[in-house]
């Protein structure tokens, strides 16, 4: 049986509502979507994107009204889009829908609106109460972050034993990783014994911990960053921990934008997304690659289907 997916609509003023337009015929084979959009501002969309709306288009009417303005910040697109997204996890948390994919939001126009959460990630942490896991990656590579939205200054303040020992038996538990997952170090060098930071001791240790816990070696100790990802480590990885989100992030869309996909681990429900952003420069020209939006919904209905 199909599962019923609800799609939250993301940035009106971005790519998000073309893919979601676009894409609905071919979604269907997999999925019962239902749109967090109501009527009217579906029908702004359609109109300035010159798309029909099809009549099949099932919607779930997530309040709200304003101007549609391609390619702007705005504070009241970053609203609807929050709100769009908490009417998807409404309707999951609730077993209307099997699972949620979202479309992607602009966090300065969250920021505007006033919302106190910089992505996706951070609103589900709270609302389930659960350290979700942020994934993002494709059948080739995956890269899951220890450490993801903050200043690049405040990374290594994150470091604690306990915390990334944890973070590697939830991944572990929600993964069941069939190879070796590559660790990375958080320094240049992986810190060359301690020559350039320390943070690799602590991650030694938790590395350790966790092997020895689960009585494999799972992880590896960690890898110096710049060589992680060289055909040859991949060739033998297909799961890496990155400790901060452009360590992982800028080698795997560099090499699988196009495909990747974000994944939530370590939740009570099923969430995937896109792996891009709003792309407000190619916003309602018709130029939105699809590819990463139908496999966010392949995977989340294959999802269901575990
Ligand atoms: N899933 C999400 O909600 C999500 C993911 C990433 C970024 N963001 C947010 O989106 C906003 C814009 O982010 P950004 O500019 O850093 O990244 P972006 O992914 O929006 O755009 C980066 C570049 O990639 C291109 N691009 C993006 N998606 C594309 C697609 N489907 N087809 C063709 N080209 C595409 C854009 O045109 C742009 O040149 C930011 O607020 C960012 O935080 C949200
Ligand atoms: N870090 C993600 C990326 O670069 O694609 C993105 O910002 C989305 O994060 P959320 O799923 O938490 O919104």
């Amino acid at each position: 049986m199909k599962p019923h997916v609800a799609i939250s609509i993301g940035d009106l003023n971005g790519v998000g509502i073309e893919l979601a337009l676009r894409k609905h015929k071919k979604i269907k084979e997999w999925c019962k979507p239902i749109y967090c959009i109501n009527k009217e501002m579906l029908s702004q969309a359609s109109a300035l994107l010159n798309l029909k709306i099809p009549t099949d288009f099932k919607l779930f009417a997530t309040k709200g009204e304003f101007v549609i303005e391609p390619g702007i910040v705005d504070a009241k697109a970053g609203q609807y889009s929050f709100d769009s997204f908490n009417d998807a996890i409404k309707l999951t948390e609730d077993g209307i829908t099997k699972a949620m994919v979202t479309l992607p939001i602009n966090k300065e126009a969250w920021s505007k609106a006033g919302i106190d959460f910089k992505g996706h990630t951070e609103v589900l942490r709270k609302h389930f109460k659960k350290d979700a896991i942020m994934m993002l990656g494709c059948s080739k590579m995956f890269v899951a972050l220890y450490t993801e939205h903050m200043a690049l200054k405040n990374v290594a303040k994150q470091f604690n034993l306990k915390q990334l020992t944890q973070f590697l038996l939830d991944f572990h538990k929600c993964i069941h990783p069939k190879s070796k997952v590559a660790v990375l170090g958080l320094n240049p060098h992986a810190s060359d014994n301690g020559v350039l930071g320390n943070e690799e001791e602590l991650i030694i240790q938790a590395v350790n911990q966790v092997n020895k816990k689960l009585k494999k070696e799972v992880f590896t100790q960690p890898m110096v960053p710049d060589t992680a990802f060289t055909k040859f480590n991949r060739k033998n990885h297909t799961y890496y921990i990155a400790m901060y989100h452009d360590q992982g992030l800028i080698p795997l869309k560099a090499l699988y934008f196009e495909q990747s996909i974000n994944v939530s681990l370590n939740l009570p429900v099923i969430r995937t997304s896109v792996d891009h952003g709003t792309a407000f420069d190619i916003a309602y020209k018709k130029q939105a690659n699809a590819k990463s939006y139908l496999n966010a919904i392949k995977e989340a209905v294959r999802l269901t289907h575990k």
